[in-house]
């Protein structure tokens, strides 16, 4: 668990520093690099670009399916105007696991290759010289890590991962490198919570500061720089006068800046900017604010040509601007918290984000579907130990994204198997475990897999709302038979509207894999046509039960998976390609979503 996640930026006691470019790689393949001393060499390198994934910039499959130890050097200047200051290495993420070494010490390692970590290096660290930064990272797949897989040994001696999960197992440095710098007493963390009243709100805030000593002051300033509220201490309350809410589509921020002072001499500031609004479940609506809100949106995945899981800014700008063409509202960080720039976005353009952490294969039936066992996942002898780093993650998550006002709702599992009696006890744990980690208390929830349904799933009572990923019409009840998929999605919803549940529905993933430019009329899976007439299906069924508040197919954009019987060069089920352009049912959801006001 990560204590320091404050996203790095520079001011008068701050010093960030993005060492995104070319950096030294080398494969690993005998897991010898550490006894051989690349700590302080890497003996025969290329250059590689971060951030990004190594995988698809190679020609050779070796090295694009290479799965094992890998290592990344750089020499970083640090200036002698740094001096006194504590120096750090804050990694956007480095996936699955690395290790950090600065001239040739050993500084740090994390697990986890979707969340950030800050490797403080001020013991290692030479001034006004060039310093020799060095990663020793793996991306092996493992039962008692996340995201869950096996590696396979083949017969000719090298690994292959495979993952219970439908998504490519791009590696590397995928996010930014950050030089940092901040005062040896400085700001650790900051919450802030808003509370409305009538014509005024109030920001109840929170700060942690490295030492006690020194004054802490807070203020607000609106977005034409104008102060319209302060306080002392390291704890208080805001309180805005006529506040400008931030809410869906509707976005207002305000910049909160935080100063530490001793003897009248500032010590440290911090600046973050921060959405005035309240998430609330009630029955089955979800609020914002008060105001019941609908969902339209997606499942993403942060993937694109070329850079593989990388963080591209053009990438992340062009999937806003479909989706605010799309006429929607909100997304779902499928399967993996994403970089900390696209909740800045959501912030800024008011869309709603279920934030996911990386809990997916927890299913051995989503192993079966790539070659996999068929018991239940948590009777396995790996389930205390992933419960662990996935509590970690979680933690981390929350603690990372918790003061972005785009952030509804928590995703503690995508898909776990919760047709099994075992399961409940490793949820018992978890959804009480996690309970307070979140100042605002947002809604913690899990998406419910095909076989989790309201008759076998055994955790239905975990969630503050329910996910539904069902797929009628594609993997069963498929092409001409998609009536009786349709029949049977309704008889499921039936007995959720029949129970006692007054809880909000929102399905998170439904869609058809659909070849760009097929065409076929009367039509066939894989067509475009067929893509529409799935999404129609679904589309009458939402609009047959009051308490399903929303709809997020998957998925916005076509994305890279292993290889597969079932893969057509990665996952179809785009409503856009990989290069993000439409396919038709993008214009025919388009229409839809136009005509559905987001507070309907
Ligand atoms: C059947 C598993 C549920 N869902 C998970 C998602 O990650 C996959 O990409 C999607 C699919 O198979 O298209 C299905």
């Amino acid at each position: 668990m990560e204590q320091e996640l404050l996203y790095p930026l520079t001011n008068k006691c701050r010093f960030d520093q993005k060492l995104d470019g070319l950096w030294d790689f080398e494969f690993d393949r005998e897991s010898q690099g550490l006894a051989d001393n690349w700590t302080a060499k890497l003996p025969d390198p290329i250059k590689m670009p971060v951030p990004a994934s190594f995988n698809d910039f190679f020609t050779d499959k070796d090295s694009r399916e290479y799965t094992g130890d890998f290592w990344y050097a750089k020499r970083v200047f640090v200036p002698g105007s740094l001096r006194g200051k504590l120096i750090g290495l804050r990694f956007g993420a480095a996936t699955h696991r690395a290790t950090v070494y600065v001239n040739g010490q050993e500084i740090r390692s994390h697990e986890g290759g979707f969340l950030p970590f800050l490797a403080d290096i001020t013991s290692a660290v030479k001034f006004d010289e060039e310093n020799l930064v060095v990663l020793e990272m793996n991306n092996e797949l493992h039962r008692d890590a996340l995201p869950a897989g096996d590696t396979a040994v083949l017969k000719n001696g090298k690994k292959m991962v495979k993952p219970f999960f439908d998504f490519y197992n791009y590696s590397g440095l995928n996010r930014s490198v950050h030089l940092v710098a901040t005062p040896e007493n400085h700001v650790v963390d900051y919450t802030a919570v808003s509370t409305l009243g009538d014509d005024l709100a109030t920001v109840h805030y929170t700060v942690t500061t490295s030492q006690s000593v020194g004054s802490v002051s807070v203020t607000l300033r609106d977005k034409d720089d104008q102060i319209v509220a302060t306080s002392n201490g390291r704890t208080g309350d805001l309180v805005v006068q006529h506040p400008q809410l931030w809410n869906v589509r509707d976005a207002h921020l305000y910049t909160l800046t935080i100063q530490v002072t001793a003897n009248d001499n500032l010590i440290d500031e911090y600046s973050d900017e921060i959405g005035i609004r309240t998430i609330t479940i009630a029955g089955h609506q979800i609020e914002v604010n008060g105001q019941p809100v609908y969902l339209k949106g997606f499942g993403r995945h942060e993937d694109s040509i070329y850079a593989g899981r990388a963080f591209d800014l053009n990438v992340e700008k062009r999937d806003f601007e479909l989706m605010k063409w799309m006429g929607a509202n909100s997304f779902r960080t499928s399967h993996y918290p994403y970089d900390e720039e696209v909740y800045r976005f959501a912030d800024r353009e008011g869309f709603l984000i279920i934030d996911e952490v990386p809990a997916v294969g927890f299913k051995m039936a989503a192993a079966s579907f790539l070659g996999g066992l068929d018991q239940s996942f948590f009777d396995g002898d790996w389930t205390e130990e992933l419960y662990k780093k996935h509590l970690d993650q979680v933690t981390d998550m929350i603690h990372r994204d918790k003061n972005h006002p785009s952030v509804l709702a928590w995703s503690l599992f995508n898909e776990p198997d919760t047709s099994s009696k075992s399961a409940v006890p490793y949820f018992e744990k978890m959804f009480a475990a996690t309970k307070a980690l979140d100042p605002d208390q947002r809604p913690r929830t899990f998406t419910l897999n095909e076989d989790d349904t309201f008759d076998t799933s055994y955790c239905k009572q975990f969630p503050d709302f329910y996910l539904l990923n069902r797929y009628p019409g594609w993997y069963h009840k498929w092409g001409y038979e998609i009536s009786d998929g349709e029949a049977g999605l309704r008889e499921e919803l039936d007995k959720w509207a029949a129970s006692d549940i007054d809880k909000p529905v929102v399905f998170s993933e439904y869609g058809a894999d659909t070849q760009p430019g097929l065409h076929k009329l009367p039509s066939v899976m894989w067509s475009e046509e067929y893509q529409i007439e799935l999404l129609q299906m679904f589309n009458r069924v939402f609009d047959s039960y009051d308490f399903i508040r929303g709809e997020q197919p998957w998925n916005l954009a076509d994305f890279q998976t292993v290889e597969g019987n079932m893969r057509v060069n990665g996952n179809k089920k785009g409503l856009f390609t990989r290069d993000r352009q439409p396919k038709e049912a993008a214009f025919y959801l388009r229409h839809r979503w136009l005509d559905i006001d987001n507070n309907f």
